[in-house]
């Protein structure tokens, strides 16, 4: 396993020279023997650290001090930092420079009597950045996923193309698997978003390896591995769903449905997981199988180009379709949002059953804000169910658990109850919502018996500012109990506990009664008992009251210590009751500790139900968030029908009447009706005059309403579209050698294989990159392969309105004989005097506006000279460009460009035609 761009830097030149006669530099040496790939942190004390070559990159990339030590007589750097700055180093050595850490750990050992214990090191964890848990940094509202592929490496070359994915967020256990072909492998990639690709060793191997290809180019950080079988095997605990679903209930599937690449690329990333997860590694739910039909693919430039998770401009989720419909309060529900946006449904039941229950929601306002509120204080029990499964978690991680219970149980009980009240209010009649309403509360598990086990045995008092495992509690709790540090579990969990505790209030009173004894009989205040670990069980008393002088005196007590202003002294009667009190701690702690692992089991015996629930709540969450959604932006339910039409009245663009709205401004709405008979629409009309809008809101709409959404119209008719591509927007990708034109011929080709007569597709401008004649060309056979070959519905969007003329439009604005099936529309600028109605004034005198609504016709007009002014180009250009335009309208004669050396040259007067030009 290898991290791409990770250069082992230790250098050979210390290193075997170096005899190391300490045990800390030979467990160093032996670690980074056995972890070349890794930035070796090693804990040190209260430090982590780093030696060699490596601290000096270690050094620089955390921007922390390089220093030195002397081992053997030799000098070698190292840099370290205190353990409470670990997270922020570890973000910035895997989340942002893409490294791989190592972090060994000490672990005390008893040394022989007398003397201090020792300590054994060794690495628990790799850290990468497709492997993290729990770590805090990572963001609760995005999955991290880690990919693994496995194919035929070498059979690839010749032709076999069977691809078998497998994917996990290990901080949350959600688990998936897929089966795919080299065609469809890079939008997959693109979709899963993974953080880190593990490939097999083979695939490293082989030259030229187009799997290789295609993932380093949408992943930077790609590992190589082999498959290791585990010893004993490793079950798969049942699974949570079948499918992405709220309203399949199909049985989950065992590891002999997936296909055997599937299954490989489980075993591949379950032994890479095993590698570097260690002593975290925790039992997988069977994956959930993906099924390609079952979903409306993405093609990889379509789900970038329609930014629907990312911005291509500046990243991040602002004015995406993600950022505009996000209402969802978990994050769990952000997940689920993200994965429903990115990977529709194509399934009319499952996408039926979601928008009923939109339509639930959206008919109950009241309900809306009871569960959002409820919602707002659940925590991410998937995440937390999978701390525990990673042998983490602390009490307050339990006491998430119990809340979520409590919650799931409100709102179960308030469903029930609005039920009755529609029973009540409407003769026993019940909407039709309520079938998938009852589907999902149907899938709750009833989990009260674990809450109240949670709630008997944590001491609820004690469940605020715990720390981030119940063991960093314990320690806390055993070593601070002089300063009344509180106890996780309740005193009344067990007899046991119970008994411990009253025996150790009994001694703390002990305490307390001959503290203060001592004090008035030594007349000495500032007299106290204590427990330290240099001085053990000892009698502290303060010099400079005098206290100290006869207490000294006094034959009770041995002094251990003093300084300046104190003295610690040894007391027999002290030492009697405060070791009895260190016992009884450590026997609360260790009572405590197994009350805790049996609580912990408790919660792995319940993975299962917990992550059922969990899984309905974020289905709750993002239906809850749609209906919010078509409340604030008056979206309709569309109607989704199993055919191959799309009929789309007053639709509207949602980002693009966000952003108009926010500077006071109004979206047009505009009307798409696809259908067998008009399946193929060419639109052509102005620059600027929303063509493009029109294209990508037809494709957001098929994707919300695929999703369970609402959808921005007066009213919609889907049928299910099966793949969705777009060929929009112009990008050079030169550092692969392709040109725009390039990129944008291999999209177009891409788009004419694939489309199936259920899909649906948008271009933009295809040819508009080459000259006018090859251009026109290209479109006219683009739109001749979509209409006969693919059949599939499409917009098709041009400046080249000779189309029209080449597919003979007839004067109801359809194309000619076998063409018949096509239909032309436009939009339109309006020329205008009328300075209130202008969307975009330029001058008194040349004043337009645009209509951007859409009407039947072919425009012929691009009014390119408009924007060109509107964008600020100089006056006289302008000028020149008008009037070539009016020569070439008038007498169809070609003016080859003037250039303006040229120009200077011969005088402008010798130039025929261009006198009249502002040069
Ligand atoms: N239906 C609409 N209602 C209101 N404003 C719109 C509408 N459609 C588009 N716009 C506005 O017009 C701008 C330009 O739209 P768009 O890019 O779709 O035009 P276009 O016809 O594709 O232009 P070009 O041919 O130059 O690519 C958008 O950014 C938006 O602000």
């Amino acid at each position: 396993m290898v991290a791409k761009g990770f250069i082992q830097r230790i250098s050979t030149d210390g290193l075997p020279g170096l005899r190391p006669r300490n045990q800390l530099a030979t467990e160093i040496l032996e670690n980074l023997a056995k972890f070349p790939h890794c930035i070796l942190l090693t804990r040190v004390g209260q430090f982590y650290e780093s030696y060699f070559d490596q601290a000096a990159e270690v050094a620089r990339l955390l921007n922390i001090k390089l220093t030195s030590r002397k081992w053997d007589n030799q000098t070698v750097l190292m840099c370290g930092f205190p353990l409470i700055h670990l997270q922020k180093h570890l973000n910035t050595l895997v989340q942002q420079s893409n490294r791989f850490v190592a972090l060994s750990e000490e672990f005390a050992r008893p040394g022989p009597p007398g003397t201090r214990p020792l300590f054994d090191r060794r690495v628990v964890r790799i850290v990468t950045p497709g492997t993290l848990i729990d770590e805090p940094f990572l963001n609760h509202y995005e999955n991290n996923y880690l990919l693994a592929i496995s194919s035929d490496a070498s059979r690839l070359l010749e032709g076999h193309d069977d691809v078998g994915l497998a994917w996990i967020d290990v901080s949350t256990g959600e688990f998936f698997t897929k089966y795919t072909t080299m065609e469809y492998l890079h939008d997959d990639v693109t979709r899963i978003r993974p953080r880190e690709v593990v490939l097999t060793k083979k695939m490293e191997s082989v030259d030229s390896c187009p799997v290789r290809a295609i993932v380093q180019r949408e992943c930077p950080v790609v590992s190589y591995s082999d498959t290791v079988t585990p010893t004993p095997p490793q079950p798969l605990v049942q699974s949570v769903l079948a499918s992405d679903s709220v309203s399949e209930h199909a049985e989950p599937p065992t590891t002999s449905t997936l296909s055997s690449h599937e299954t490989s690329a489980v075993n591949l990333l379950t032994s890479y997981l095993r590698l570097n997860l260690l002593e975290f590694m925790p039992d997988l739910s069977a994956p959930n199988k993906e099924v390609a039909e079952a979903r409306m693919e993405i093609d990889a430039h379509t789900l970038k180009s329609l930014e629907i998770q990312e911005g291509i401009q500046e990243g991040g989720t602002s004015g995406t379709l993600l950022g505009c419909v996000k209402k969802t309060v978990t994050g769990g529900g952000t997940r689920l949002l993200t994965r429903w946006l990115c990977s529709p449904s194509a399934s009319l039941s499952e996408i039926n059953a979601r928008q009923s229950l939109v339509a639930f929601f959206h008919a109950r306002p009241h309900l809306r804000r009871d569960f959002h509120e409820r919602l707002r204080g659940i925590d991410d029990v998937t995440r937390t169910v999978q701390k525990f499964l990673l042998g983490r978690g602390s009490t307050s991680d339990i006491a998430a658990i119990s809340t979520a219970i409590s919650i799931w149980s409100f709102i179960k009980g308030r469903i029930l109850l609005e039920r009755e009240l529609q029973l009540r209010e409407q003769n026993n009649h019940l909407d039709p919502e309520w079938a998938s309403v009852d589907a999902l509360t149907l899938r709750m598990e009833d989990l009260t018996e674990l809450a109240r086990k949670i709630q008997t045995a944590l001491d609820s008092a004690t469940i605020q500012g715990s720390s981030e495992t119940f063991e960093e509690d314990a320690i806390l709790a055993q070593e601070q109990w002089q300063q009344g540090h509180r106890w996780s579990i309740n005193p009344e969990f067990s007899e046991e506990l119970s008994a411990l505790h009253t025996r150790f209030q009994g001694l703390l009173k002990q305490r307390e009664d001959l503290e203060s004894d001592l004090q008035r009989h030594y007349n000495a205040p500032s007299l106290t008992l204590r427990s330290s670990p240099l001085h053990g069980l000892h009698v502290h008393v303060a010099k400079s009251k005098r206290d100290a002088a006869k207490v000294k005196a006094s034959p009770a007590f041995t002094l251990i210590a003093e300084s300046n202003s104190t003295c610690c002294l040894f007391h027999q009667g002290w030492a009697q009751v405060g070791s009895e009190l260190l016992e009884t701690s450590q026997n609360i702690a260790s009572v405590e500790k197994a009350a805790f692992e049996a609580l912990r089991n408790e919660v792995k015996m319940h993975e299962t139900q917990l992550r059922r629930n969990a899984r309905v709540i974020d289905e709750l969450d993002v239906t809850l968030g749609f209906a919010s959604l078509a409340s604030d932006m008056h979206f309709t339910r569309p109607n989704m029908i199993d055919d191959c039409t799309f009929h789309v009245v007053n639709g509207r663009h949602p980002t693009v009447e966000i952003g108009l709205l926010s500077s006071g401004r109004m979206f047009t709405p505009n009307t798409v009706s696809l259908s067998p008979d008009s399946q193929l629409h060419i639109i052509t009309g102005p620059n600027m005059a929303g063509k493009s809008t029109l294209l990508r809101q037809t494709a957001l709409i098929a994707i919300l309403a695929q999703s369970g959404s609402f959808v921005p119209a007066d009213y919609a008719q889907v049928g299910i579209v099966d793949r969705l591509f777009s060929r929009i927007g112009a990008k050079d990708d030169l550092f692969r050698d392709r040109s725009t034109f390039m990129v944008e011929m291999q999209e177009a080709a891409d788009i004419l294989k694939k489309a199936t007569p259920r899909s649906l597709v948008i271009m933009d401008e295809v040819g508009r990159g080459t000259s006018v004649r090859d251009g026109l060309a290209i479109a006219f056979a683009v739109v001749r392969h979509l209409y006969f070959k693919n059949n599939c519905r499409a917009l098709f969007a041009t400046h080249f309105h000779e189309l029209s003329d080449m597919l003979g439009c007839t004067s109801d604005h359809r194309g000619a004989g076998p063409f018949g099936r096509i239909g032309f529309f436009c939009t339109d600028v309006q020329e205008t005097e009328d300075f209130s109605i202008l969307t975009t004034p330029l001058s008194s005198l040349d004043s337009f506006a645009y209509s951007h609504r859409l009407r039947p016709g072919v425009n012929k007009e691009s009014h390119g000279l408009k924007v060109a002014q509107l964008a600020g180009m100089p006056p006289s250009t302008v000028a020149v460009a008008r009037e070539i335009m009016a020569r070439l309208k008038s007498d169809d004669v070609w003016i080859p460009p003037l250039r303006q050396d040229a120009l200077q040259a011969l005088g402008k007067s010798q130039i025929p035609g261009a006198a009249s030009f502002e040069l």
